[in-house]
């Protein structure tokens, strides 16, 4: 328990991982250091590279701690620890991927895949008992129980990091460790997934370490997020406060990568690069500070002042800055932090898939498709107009051939 009387599930001390030895060794994480509450969702957040998937695969201790340690529960997980702790962890904490092709045995069924994990705990009483419990977890993931006889080809992308997180899920893990489970999915199915995860979470109280590289994604899921920047965790606190008081300027060059729905205001947004030459660590030493108000912040004494002071002052800091028309830029603010796909994911409403659905209907009932596309117009889901336009005038197109035809026939009829 930590003295706010919040259950601790999983805390990171001081951790460093290093890989290979010498002149080639590689600190991929530095003294890392977070707290992860039961029940929350904890995400950890920082570009490619920076070491997000190495301390979530030293939690289920594939990677091996070089300093630090992992506690689970207040037991330690990391470094050699008896068989049956190891047996432990491995059930209660599940991983969910990146990638849903590359993590699922592609010659083994559906069944063998959300079952593996049930045959080696044996967790069932007998084969009904085992039938049952993966028909249950394939239907709460949004499958079906005839697709347990197929194989992971013969799914779609969100159908396979279902079938992934029914092979974690099934095991009532108490913490998912999950690595940018939506970054390889179409933009489409990504709210889905999310919403599947939430869902677990509120059914059945999962903890969740939540792995992804842009705060937009995070920023709704997650009560608490951790920044981090090759290796170094900068910035920890809950979701809210993270937005609020952006302190570290790492952070605050996420924040302002976050693409505005607004087309207008988004082109004047002049996008914060961070400089990590900004900080003079020559002889004032940097530490993971706790500055109050359950936030973390890396930085030097002359730095946590001044994250302090800027912190006591309870005004909301702003790390958007909007151009005003005709304003001048400094060149060296322009970076792109973010994909086409996600960019266009994050400016599309939920509901505004375009699905293939929307065609067929009106190209059925095209009255009823140009009515459609006149009202998602006016709502701006521009997919929906766009594929309800192009049904509605295919249907009529179909139709004005019909009355030709007819009218052709009727005339030859009475000739
Ligand atoms: N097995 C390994 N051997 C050597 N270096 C590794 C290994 N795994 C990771 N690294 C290095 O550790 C660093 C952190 O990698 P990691 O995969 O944790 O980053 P990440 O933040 O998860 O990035 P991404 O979002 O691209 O997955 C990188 O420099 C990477 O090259």
């Amino acid at each position: 328990m930590d003295e706010n009387g919040r259950e601790i599930l999983l805390q990171v001390k001081n951790v460093d991982i290093t890989f290979g030895k010498g002149d080639d060794a590689v600190k991929a994480v530095k003294n890392a250091s977070f707290d992860i509450y039961k029940g929350e969702t904890f995400s950890l957040v920082g570009e490619s590279g920076s070491g997000k998937t190495t301390i979530g695969r030293a939690v289920i201790r594939v990677n091996p701690c070089s300093a630090g340690e992992i506690l689970y529960k207040g037991v330690k997980i990391s470094g050699k620890i008896p068989h049956s702790l190891d047996r432990e962890v491995i059930r209660n904490i599940q991983m969910v991927f990146q990638d849903p092709a590359a993590s699922l045995n592609e010659r083994a069924t559906v069944d063998y895949i959300v079952s593996e994990g049930l045959y080696n705990f044996h967790l069932y009483e007998n084969e009904a008992d085992r039938v049952k419990k993966v028909e249950n977890m394939i239907n709460e993931v949004g499958l079906l129980p005839e697709h347990l006889t197929r194989y992971p080809h013969e799914f779609s992308g969100g159908q396979r990091q279902r079938i992934g997180l029914a092979r974690a899920m099934v095991m009532e893990p108490e913490l998912v460790v999950a690595d940018e489970p939506i970054s390889a999915l179409d933009v489409s199915i990504r709210a889905q997934v999310l919403n599947l995860l939430k869902k677990f979470q509120r059914e059945k109280q999962v903890t969740y370490l939540f792995i992804a590289h842009d705060l937009s994604i995070v920023r709704f899921i997650s009560d608490r997020i951790g920044v981090i920047y090759k290796g170094n965790i900068v910035e920890v606190a809950d979701a809210e406060e993270l937005f609020n008081f952006p302190l570290h300027p790492y952070t605050h060059s996420l924040i302002s990568a976050i693409p505005i729905p607004d087309p207008q205001l988004e082109k004047n947004k002049v996008l914060y690069t961070y400089d990590p030459s900004i900080h003079d660590y020559s002889v004032d030493k940097p530490e993971f500070v706790d500055i109050g108000h359950n936030h973390f912040v890396y930085g030097n004494k002359k730095e946590i002042e001044e994250y302090k002071a800027l912190r006591e002052k309870g005004e909301p800091l702003q790390p958007i800055t909007i151009r005003k028309p005709g304003e001048k830029v400094k060149e060296e603010n322009h970076e792109v932090h973010f994909s086409k796909a996600e960019d266009e994911f994050l400016k599309t409403p939920l509901h505004d898939t375009g699905s293939i659905w929307y065609k067929v209907l009106s190209f059925f009932f095209p009255i009823i498709g140009i009515i459609a596309a006149m009202v998602y117009k006016k709502k701006q889901y521009y997919h929906n107009y766009k594929a309800c336009k192009q049904g509605a005038l295919y249907g009529f197109a179909v139709l004005a051939v019909i009355l030709l035809i007819f009218i052709i026939a009727l005339i030859l009829v009475v000739l």
